[in-house]
């Protein structure tokens, strides 16, 4: 089956070669064509150029996309989008001036969400989680990396992983899934750390890897949450079972863990609105890839990602969302892309290519997705008719999107 886009407004991110990712000054360019066209072939990108190039393809539909944008579709490498209920008491108790931290101390935040999940069954979880799946998609995420960590018990957790595995069997999205035994410690084990790390390492990763159930292993390294120590454990029984770290770190302090990340092969290191001279400085030339996520920054009021201290030194980075019950309750990439631009003066392509090929290098992603390159997954956005792409963040919090594409087709049209 052919399918043939006409008349393109601009193109973004087209990439004659697969490249896996871009850092510091490349970030600033956004390879584009005007007035293009794009050709599928099943799922798969298979032509794309100038109108004036345009081949004839007697059997393919033709789709005039004219006045519109079309890119490729946003790779988001850190969610939590597997949750029950949510947290919206909390939002409220925020407002009227707890903060994060205090509400976690009276035993609400990550636990509450814990003592939700293990309530609720696999299918009621499913049920919830497919719909916060649906919405992302209809928002232009066209890959997805999904945690589990809201089960702190061994049946909690495989149950999260499960529901992520069938998640993945029944949309045609890629999803990447990501062991969180660890993203806090459970009431019982507060003053037992060391029992707790062993109930992951000894209980839930067997069982994990028994079942094929997580490509990766992530921990919450951080002030009253996992130590250097602890993190560095649960980072090496993960490897024994194939899974690399992907690390939620320097969210609210700075305590070399970052550095601890990079030497335990981390492919990213995740949050980091606290970073120090010493932490970029690690990052450079390694190749793990740090990841923001203003949303979450923008919903509890932390700082931002320091993006242009970053980028100026060289490094590559990531745009991700982080839906979470807790800390953002958004998987919007859209807005995730504008709030960068706007609260972290990232320009408009440093912000796409980090939602995009950047975010498909923090799945392990980037030969497929990411960019528009022949060869890769047919999966790109469709926007409304626009003057330019600066627009897709200045109108931040408009629904520019006319159609999403996964694996060739209209998403809605293949389930
Ligand atoms: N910071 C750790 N984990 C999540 C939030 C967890 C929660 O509050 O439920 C995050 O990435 O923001
Ligand atoms: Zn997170």
């Amino acid at each position: 089956m052919q399918t043939l886009l006409i008349n393109i407004k601009q193109l973004l991110q087209v990439r004659e070669t697969s490249i896996a990712k871009v850092s510091g000054a490349e970030m600033a360019h956004l390879p584009l064509l005007e007035n293009a066209y794009l050709v599928i072939e099943n799922d798969l990108i298979s032509d794309f150029g100038l109108m004036e190039n345009c081949p004839k393809l007697e059997n393919a539909t033709v789709i005039d996309a004219s006045g519109k944008i079309v890119l490729p579709s946003f790779c988001d490498s850190h969610t939590h989008i597997v949750y029950a209920g949510n947290r919206s008491g909390e939002f409220v108790d925020r407002i009227n001036g707890l903060s994060y931290e205090e509400i976690a101390n009276r035993g609400g935040g990550i636990l509450n969400s814990a003592k939700k999940l293990n309530e609720t069954s696999e299918d009621e979880i499913y049920n919830q989680s497919k719909k916060r799946l649906e919405e992302v998609i209809s928002q232009g995420t066209g890959a997805v990396e999904i945690k589990s960590g809201y089960g702190l018990t061994v049946e909690g957790e495989l149950k999260m992983l499960r529901v992520i595995k069938k998640l993945r069997e029944n949309y045609p999205i890629a999803i990447k899934s990501t062991f969180l035994g660890a993203h806090a410690f459970p009431t019982e084990y507060k003053e037992n750390h060391q029992a707790y790390i062993d109930l992951i390492i000894n209980e839930m990763l067997p069982k994990i890897a028994a079942e094929n159930l997580a490509d990766y292993i992530d921990a919450f390294l951080e002030t009253g949450y996992f130590s250097v120590s602890e993190t560095i454990q649960i980072m090496e029984a993960g490897k024994k079972y194939g899974l690399t770290p992907k690390i939620h770190v320097n969210q609210f302090t700075a305590i070399d863990g970052i550095k601890a990340c990079v030497e335990h092969g981390a492919l990213s290191v995740d949050h980091l609105e606290i970073v120090t001279d010493e932490d970029i400085e690690v990052l450079k030339d390694s190749t793990c890839m740090p990841v923001a996520l203003p949303s979450c920054s923008y919903f509890i009021s932390i700082p931002y990602t320091p993006a242009r201290q970053m980028l100026n030194a060289g490094l590559p980075l990531a745009l991700a969302s982080d839906f979470n019950p807790g800390t953002t309750p958004s998987g919007n990439m859209h807005f995730v892309v504008a709030t960068a631009c706007i609260k972290m003066k990232m320009t408009p392509e440093e912000a796409i290519n980090a939602a995009t090929i950047n975010g498909a290098y923090a799945m392990d992603l980037s030969d497929s997705h990411g960019s528009i390159t022949k060869g890769k997954k047919a999966n790109f956005i469709v926007t409304k008719p626009l003057h330019s792409y600066y627009e897709i963040p200045y109108c931040f919090a408009t629904n520019l999107i006319d159609s999403v594409w996964l694996e060739g087709k209209v998403f809605g049209t293949q389930i």
